[in-house]
């Protein structure tokens, strides 16, 4: 994307580089030259009332360039008449032109990246799992939801879905432009959702397809990039409709002028009105606006994110509070057994033997970890009355881990629960069997705390066993980032079902500003909903299934891509790098919206006070109130066109800055606007007097 823009997309100083695909680029000017000329129909152009009122204006003043005295006897002078309502019929024509420009191209950035990206989805043959077992070739838009395909290596995902069986790593360079590959295998959790149109350069695995023909993720993608799908934010449409108030009120101002001036004497030419209105309606910020909310969209997705709506965008520019979980988004996630440690007088073998009993239902990659850590230990499941695995499993019950439940485990026959989990829950499950906690318990539990690592309970009935180490690791370089958040306003909160040390550890590690530790997914809904009702704005960054529930409850939520589908779908972002701090990107390019328009809306109403004074004055010269003209420009008409030449001028010469953003700096909101009103107001009303008074001693008119 980078050769699409002026300079590189630069909200913050040390926001990184982002791999998406690049676009091509050639013809991107032509093509948004062309819509521009598109974009003049009135179906189109009805769109925008200020713009269409400059176009409504433009065919007026042709008009009156064919015949001047359409509306009435005016001239005195008709073929200087004809040549000054010429001129103007032209620069408002290219003013509509410049605004139709400024969106096309916008919109181009965006297309040439949706091209680039179809181009890399194609209609692939998928070997499709038939009723009888037997595999069967279709077409990859034949595919439907519930579908089973097997993909092996060097071939390509045909569409969305969920490995179901098999492990294999998978090029996801498609969608990421990351060439790394990504371990792809079931299980609960994390890394077992597969994209259409990634590959596999592995092995084989069977996938299930969650996705119809159509609705995938790269679907989604373009339709987003392209702006097909794209609809006015309630901050734009709030901005359109005080536009369209201002455009009226002035439509009256002038409309009532016509009279006022006959009575003086000095009748004004209608081409003169309609050249007046368009100088004092906000024109700038009536062309540039809907480019501004465009540019915002593809700034996102330069930075490998993608957004389901532009008013997520938005919503990340007003967030004070952002909410993130532990595992998996602040750690890598993929947490290993490491160590079992005994406790209650119990060998390590005995140890060992308990955890592989109680994982063996267990297929979530941390349950995996237990077994594999179990039989390199040598552990014998002799103690359950003998058997193969095979048979111990027939006699056993498996019990699921869940994120409320926060445990896992077997039972066997005679009674015997095994079961392992957060320590606060297996001592509450120790406790409730009538069983006692020993103090060396909490002293293993709290030296794997220390050291970040989650601790797992393990217990057979009453008995306490041990404590599970489960390694885990902070992502590298959150500290400056979160550090950065803080700058720009925004508290940080881990949430964590993990115990109180491992995530105070974690928290101080990370350099979050505050934690919530044994939180239940219902926790994670609760705590987003206090901050909200006490007027905070939260985002929430997340990657498993129990975290979807959250992802949707906050205003803007984050979903990795390493993540699970229902986390993507609840979530109405999806960062493609699987970076939690990608939110401080985030955050700088929604602020950077809302303070370009903002910045962009003040300067073009401070830019009316000058062109009323260049004008207003010309209209009255004749009858002697020249004193009003106090830039002292040589003539009525110079003036007027010089105003007007100014008003068509100054939108492509905002282009960069709608399309890039004005500069950022992480400061609060109260410093921003500070700033700003004084640039972008003080400015507004210098620039167009210098600009104006140059244009007239240029234009040779006399
Ligand atoms: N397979 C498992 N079997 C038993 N207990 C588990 C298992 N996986 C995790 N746990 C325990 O349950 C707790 C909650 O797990 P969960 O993955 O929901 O939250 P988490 O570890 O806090 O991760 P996150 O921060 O992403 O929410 C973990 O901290 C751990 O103590
Ligand atoms: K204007
Ligand atoms: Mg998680």
């Amino acid at each position: 994307m980078k050769a699409t823009t002026s300079r590189p997309p630069q909200p913050t100083e040390t926001s990184r580089q982002r791999r998406s695909p690049t676009a091509d680029t050639s013809g991107l000017y032509q093509r948004a030259i062309r819509d521009a000329f598109v974009k003049l129909d009135p179906r189109i152009a009805v769109g925008n009332p200020v713009m269409f009122l400059v176009w409504v204006g433009t065919i007026v003043t042709f008009l009156v360039t064919l015949d001047p005295n359409l509306f009435g006897t005016v001239a005195a002078e008709p073929n200087r008449q004809r040549v000054l309502n010429g001129l103007i019929t032209i620069i408002l024509f290219l003013t509509v032109i410049f605004a139709n420009f400024a969106e096309a191209i916008a919109e181009g950035r965006g297309k040439a990246q949706a091209d680039t990206l179809r181009s890399s989805r194609s209609d692939t043959i998928a070997r499709k799992v038939l009723p009888d077992g037997s595999i069967g070739q279709v077409s990859s838009t034949e595919l439907r939801k519930g579908d089973r395909v097997k993909v092996a290596l060097g071939e390509t995902i045909p569409a969305d879905g969920e490995v179901v069986a098999g492990v294999a790593s998978v090029d996801e360079s498609a969608i990421t432009g990351e060439s790394a590959p990504v371990l792809k295998q079931p299980g609960t959790d994390i890394a077992s959702s597969v994209t259409g149109g990634t590959r596999v350069v592995s092995d084989e695995l069977t996938i299930q397809i969650t996705a119809d023909p159509g609705q995938g993720f790269i679907d989604r993608m373009i339709a987003l990039v392209e702006g097909a799908k794209r609809t006015k934010t309630p901050n734009e449409i709030a901005l359109t409709v005080f536009l369209a108030v201002l455009t009226q009120v002035f439509l009256i101002v002038v409309a009532t002028l016509s009279p006022l001036a006959n009575y003086v004497n000095t009748p004004i030419s209608i081409a003169i009105l309609v050249a007046l209105l368009v100088a004092l309606i906000p024109t700038t910020i009536g062309g540039l606006l809907s480019a501004i909310g465009i540019a915002g969209m593809n700034r996102v997705s330069q930075f490998n994110v993608i957004a389901t709506s532009g008013r997520a965008v938005e919503a990340c520019g007003d967030v004070n509070t952002l909410i993130l979980d532990k595992t998996g988004t602040i750690t890598l996630g993929n947490r290993l057994a490491d160590e079992f440690i005994p406790v209650n007088g119990h060998s390590l073998q005995e140890v060992a033997a308990v955890a592989l009993a109680g994982s063996l239902f267990d297929e979530t990659p941390e349950g995996k970890s237990i077994v594999q850590l179990a039989e390199k230990l040598g552990a014998k499941l002799d103690f359950l009355g003998g058997g193969s695995i095979e048979q111990i499993r027939d006699r056993a019950e498996g019990i699921d881990f869940s994120a409320r439940t926060r445990m896992s485990g077997t039972d066997l026959p005679n009674d015997i629960e095994i079961r392992k989990g957060a320590i606060d829950a297996i001592r509450g499950f120790v406790r409730s069997r009538g069983g006692n906690i020993p103090d060396e318990f909490d002293a293993a539990y709290e030296r794997v705390s220390r050291l970040g690592g989650t601790p797992l309970g393990i217990c057979k009935n009453g008995d306490l066993y041990g404590v599970i180490y489960l390694k885990d690791i902070v992502k590298p370089g959150l500290k400056e980032r979160f550090d950065q958040l803080r700058r720009m306003g925004v508290r940080t909160i881990m949430l964590t079902g993990d115990n109180r040390i491992t995530a105070s550890v974690i928290a101080q590690e990370a350099g979050v500003d505050d934690f919530i530790a044994e939180a239940t997914p219902e926790d994670k809904i609760d705590v987003i909903k206090r901050e909200q009702s006490a007027g905070k704005l939260v985002a929430m960054t997340g990657d498993g299934t129990n975290d979807a529930p959250a992802l949707a409850q906050a205003n803007v939520g984050v979903a990795m891509n390493s993540g699970t589908q229902a986390a993507k779908e609840a979530a109405n972002m999806v960062d493609l790098d699987s970076d939690p701090t990608k939110l401080i990107d985030l955050v700088a390019i929604g602020k950077q919206l809302l303070i370009t328009r903002g910045a962009l809306t003040t300067f073009s109403i401070a830019n009316d006070i000058a062109k009323y004074f260049a004008i207003i004055p010309t209209i009255f010269a004749a009858a002697g109130i020249g004193a009003l003209n106090i830039m002292g420009l040589k003539n009525p008409q110079s003036a007027i066109l010089a105003a007007l030449i100014y008003n068509a001028l100054i939108i492509p010469a905002l282009i960069p800055l709608a399309l890039n953003g004005v500069k950022f700096r992480p400061l609060t909101a109260d410093q921003l606007l500070q700033r700003n009103i004084l640039i972008y107001g003080l400015g507004g009303v210098i620039a167009p007097f210098i600009a104006i008074k140059i244009i007239d001693v240029l234009i040779p008119i006399s």
